[in-house]
């Protein structure tokens, strides 16, 4: 299913979704897919906390050291700044990537929405150390591409804006293998917290994203036969 972004489907009511998996494993780019499709509103933690390191916010430079040393944000600082983001997003569907991290996280942000579908991208370690060292990312507008995966039209340059791309900071091996630790200790619990709270969906990557998900492929086909009958 994939429509024109001009001609993207809207949804009959407000769907709220939250994608996760460990870091790299391919979330702001299975993201960008669907948000371009389904005109959802598309919230990456990561990609607000680097534009506030880019800014040089009080938050950004605070958090700047944390981040580059492969460690989470502290769980206040996250939660406030995500919520503060979706309350300005109040009548919209939106795809959360990247919160929640941790089950503190997770319970802040069940105490203020209700969140349809969780979708969890699960991606070998062995993988995503690879596909982490030859990832290049467009930093003011988070897309990111891949040497083998996904390159760039042109070397090194963004291709919408023609800006160039960087490594993050944060994309060494040494800290990868911190952030895979910290994805175990501490996001992991956040999937058992879905599988008990909510209506939790995994997506494994290998096999596609349409087979994986009764809710999705449940609101793509109303979407799809919406369209159908309406045009
Ligand atoms: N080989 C391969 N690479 C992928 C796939 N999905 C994403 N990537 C690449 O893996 C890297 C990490 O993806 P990204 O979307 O940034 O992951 P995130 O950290 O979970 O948001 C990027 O360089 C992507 O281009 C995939 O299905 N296969
Ligand atoms: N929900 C969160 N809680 C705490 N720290 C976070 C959160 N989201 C992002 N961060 C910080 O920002 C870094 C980069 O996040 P992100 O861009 O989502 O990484 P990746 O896409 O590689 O998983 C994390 O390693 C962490 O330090």
């Amino acid at each position: 299913v994939r429509p024109a972004a001009q001609d993207a489907p809207t949804l009959g009511g407000i769907f709220r979704a939250v994608i996760m998996g460990p870091p790299g494993s391919g979330k702001g780019t299975v993201s960008a897919r669907i948000t371009k499709t389904f005109g959802l509103k598309h919230l990456s933690s990561g990609d607000i906390l680097r534009a506030n390191i880019n800014a040089k916010t009080e938050l950004g430079l605070l958090m700047k050291s944390c981040i580059d040393q492969g460690q989470l944000v502290p769980d206040d600082v996250m939660s406030r700044l995500i919520l503060s983001d979706l309350r300005a997003l109040d009548q919209s569907s939106w795809l959360l990537d990247g919160f929640p991290r941790t089950v503190s996280q997770a319970d802040a942000l069940d105490k203020a929405y209700s969140v349809d579908t969780v979708i969890n991208l699960n991606v070998p370690f062995q993988t995503i150390k690879q596909r982490l060292t030859s990832r290049w990312t467009h930093l003011p507008s988070g897309r990111v591409y891949n040497v083998d995966f996904n390159p760039p039209k042109v070397p090194g340059l963004d291709d919408v804006t023609g800006e160039p791309l960087v490594q993050r900071d944060d994309d060494t091996p040494e800290t990868v293998t911190r952030r895979l630790k910290a994805y175990e200790t501490q996001t992991e619990p956040v999937l058992e917290y879905y599988s008990r709270e909510t209506n939790y969906s995994v997506f494994p990557q290998t096999t596609g994203m349409c087979l994986a998900s009764v809710p999705l492929i449940f609101f793509l086909l109303t979407t799809v036969l919406e369209r159908l009958f309406i045009t």
